[in-house]
């Protein structure tokens, strides 16, 4: 723990100052610390992020919300001694809890690029997530300090001010694209290039966070970087494309995630000092900005103080090339800032839980139910996707179809007949018995959103190791039915949960609060949704699996344990099941 501690101490600079106290302006009250959410935290960022600032000094409550399972990142996280306490918010109907009374919130929560792609790719997905979540921002906890990780971060911060706006929440102070990732490829690659400690060398970098808008300056670097124009012009091209570099090495499996959770968690340090009173704390980060004429938004150094943003710094004196690249960029720049302010002020035809014009004044207002929908085709093709031939012929001879046929076939068959007849149930066999009950799908359905896409990086169709995997069916004989009632609704009256009271401070009888586990638990064990790449909510698209560490045959390659019983399951599972898509 020590050695955890000095590590922390080591990637978060200056996060040995005591606990932080309640700055001026910041009407939290942190009694013994802060409380932080990490929005995305099952993810490639999320996890490593979320480990980093439960080491952090000054973490009162790290609270972990995710479309996908949070429950056992947060279980393992708890075990760190450290004051902080974990809690797991699973998805939308677990926001409110996750970020009411949030001091920090730290969004990581989207698609990451695969090879072949640009930044501004993932712009269609990432959109609605990050509008979706600041929606939860602005109703919940409106004077929180916002760090934005997704991409493209360029558009993402425009978007999420755009949406505080318009509930009356948006203090542009607080609000930041986290562009540290971007200062510490510069360090590290000036260091390398000069031959000094990296932790010796620092590089302002300006613009956003995509390509060319990445402008190290160089020359203005402490201390400074002068090289042959040539050198610089490569050191430059390397920093500007460093995520590019990671995301081929990757080859797929997504982009940078650790060095990103350790330049999320300097900045979230960073600011959590400020807010405490450290009136030394300088960041560069993307902002709402008026530096640049023409271009609203900007990446400079800054001075954070208690209520946000203290001062502007001015910008680094730029050499010939740089200031090149400074004219260069801003044309990108300036049609990515209105990319993302337009999508908010006409946005696409969207499947949204969350209203798109919250109401300024009501903080703990309860999510607004989403307008009943009918499934569509797709929807349902992605709830029998997981299924084998055999659990496709169970399902046809439950609803009086033919069972023979390919498994295409017996796919198409049975989702026509769900669309049809608006029966979603799902049928198992048990002894020979064929009974309605919601089967090893890999669809876990929110209350009050549709049917979302699970966007963790980290599931695999297959399982989370390669060849290893323990699934949720029972290993030995079950004696007699368990009990429960399982209800999937899609857009239904499911209101979602109040926002629970929170202890001020101290430490919790329960240090981890497993709002997953204790839906789940009322789900009968042979019934209930599995939690290995299940397919959650975002309340944005269609079912779809994009945590990156799923993998279709699990997390390790070889071994696993398969989900049939080892022996004779003598009773079904008790219990009433139910889908509801309106
Ligand atoms: N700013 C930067 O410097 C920087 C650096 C690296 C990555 N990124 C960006 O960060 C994002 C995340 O990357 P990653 O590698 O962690 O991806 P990931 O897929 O591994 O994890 C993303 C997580 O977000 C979750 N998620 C998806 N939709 C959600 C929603 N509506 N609500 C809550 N959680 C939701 C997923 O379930 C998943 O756990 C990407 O957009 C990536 O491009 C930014
Ligand atoms: O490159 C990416 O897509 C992720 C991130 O923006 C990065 O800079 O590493």
């Amino acid at each position: 723990m020590e050695r955890a501690a000095r590590i922390a101490a080591h990637l978060l600079p200056g996060s040995q100052a005591q606990v932080p106290e309640l700055g001026a302006q910041h009407t939290a009250a942190p009694e013994h610390g802060y409380v932080v959410a990490v929005l995305g935290a099952s993810g490639g960022i999320g996890q490593p992020l979320s480990l980093l600032l439960k080491l952090t000094p000054g973490v009162r409550e790290l609270r972990l919300y995710d479309v996908a399972p949070t429950a056992g990142v947060a279980a393992d996280l708890s075990h760190i001694a450290t004051p902080a306490r974990v809690s797991a918010h699973t998805g939308p109907t677990a926001l409110a809890d996750a970020l009411y009374g949030a001091d920090l919130v730290v969004i990581p929560a989207g698609v990451p690029r695969k090879p072949g792609m640009t930044r501004d790719d993932l712009f269609n997905i990432n959109a609605g997530i990050v509008r979706t979540l600041v929606e939860g921002v602005a109703r919940f906890c409106p004077r929180a300090w916002l760090a934005i990780i997704s991409n493209p971060v360029n558009s993402t911060v425009p978007i999420a001010a755009e949406v505080l706006k318009r509930a009356g929440a948006f203090n542009p102070g607080r609000l930041f694209g986290v562009t540290t990732l971007d200062v510490l490829r510069a360090n590290t690659f000036a260091a390398e290039v000069l031959g000094l400690d990296p932790e010796t060398v620092s590089v302002p970098v300006i613009g956003g966070h995509a390509g060319a808008t990445i402008l190290p300056v160089l020359s203005a670097a402490s201390p400074p970087v002068q090289l042959p124009e040539d050198r610089a012009r490569a050191l430059m091209a390397r920093i500007q494309d460093a995520g590019t570099e990671v995301v081929k090495a990757k080859a797929g499996a997504g982009s940078a995630t650790l060095s990103m959770a350790a330049a999320a968690a300097r900045f979230a340090a960073s600011c959590l000092r400020a807010m405490g009173g450290d009136s030394n704390v300088v960041e560069c980060a993307y902002v709402a900005s008026s530096m640049v004429s023409g271009l609203p938004y900007f990446a400079s150094p800054l001075r954070l103080g208690p209520a946000g943003i203290a001062e502007f710094l001015p910008l680094p004196h730029m050499n010939a090339l740089e200031r090149e690249n400074f004219e260069a960029m801003q044309v990108e720049l300036a049609a990515s800032i209105q990319k993302g302010v337009d999508f908010v002020a006409n946005p696409p035809p969207t499947k949204n839980c969350l209203p798109t014009k919250p109401q300024a004044s009501t903080v703990r207002e309860a999510p607004h139910r989403p307008p009943r929908m009918a499934p569509t085709a797709t929807e349902v093709g992605e709830l029998l996707k997981p299924l084998l031939l055999k659990d496709l012929r169970i399902q046809c001879r439950a609803r009086g179809l033919n069972p023979g046929g390919s498994r295409e076939a017996l796919l198409e068959r049975v989702r026509d007949h769900m669309l049809e007849t608006g029966n979603l149930e799902l049928a198992a066999e048990f002894n020979g018995e064929v009974a309605i009950g919601v089967p090893q799908a890999k669809a876990a359905i929110g209350a009050d959103g549709p049917i979302g896409v699970n966007n963790n990086n980290y599931v695999r169709d297959q399982g989370q190791n390669v060849g290893n995997f323990i699934t949720d069916r029972p290993s030995s004989r079950v004696l007699a039915p368990p009990g429960g009632v399982t209800s999937w609704s899609l857009g239904g009256d499911v209101l979602p949960p109040a926002p629970k009271p929170r202890p001020a401070a101290g430490p919790a009888s329960h240090p981890v609060e497993l709002t997953a586990v204790a839906t789940a638990q009322a789900v009968p064990a042979a019934v209930a949704p599995s939690d290995e790449g299940a397919a959650a909510i975002d309340g944005e698209g269609g079912v779809g699996h994009n945590n990156n560490y799923s993998r279709p045959q699990g997390q390790n390659v070889g071994n696993f344990i398969t989900d049939k019983p080892s022996s004779r399951v003598l009773a079904p599972p008790g219990g009433g099941s139910s889908i509801v898509f309106g």
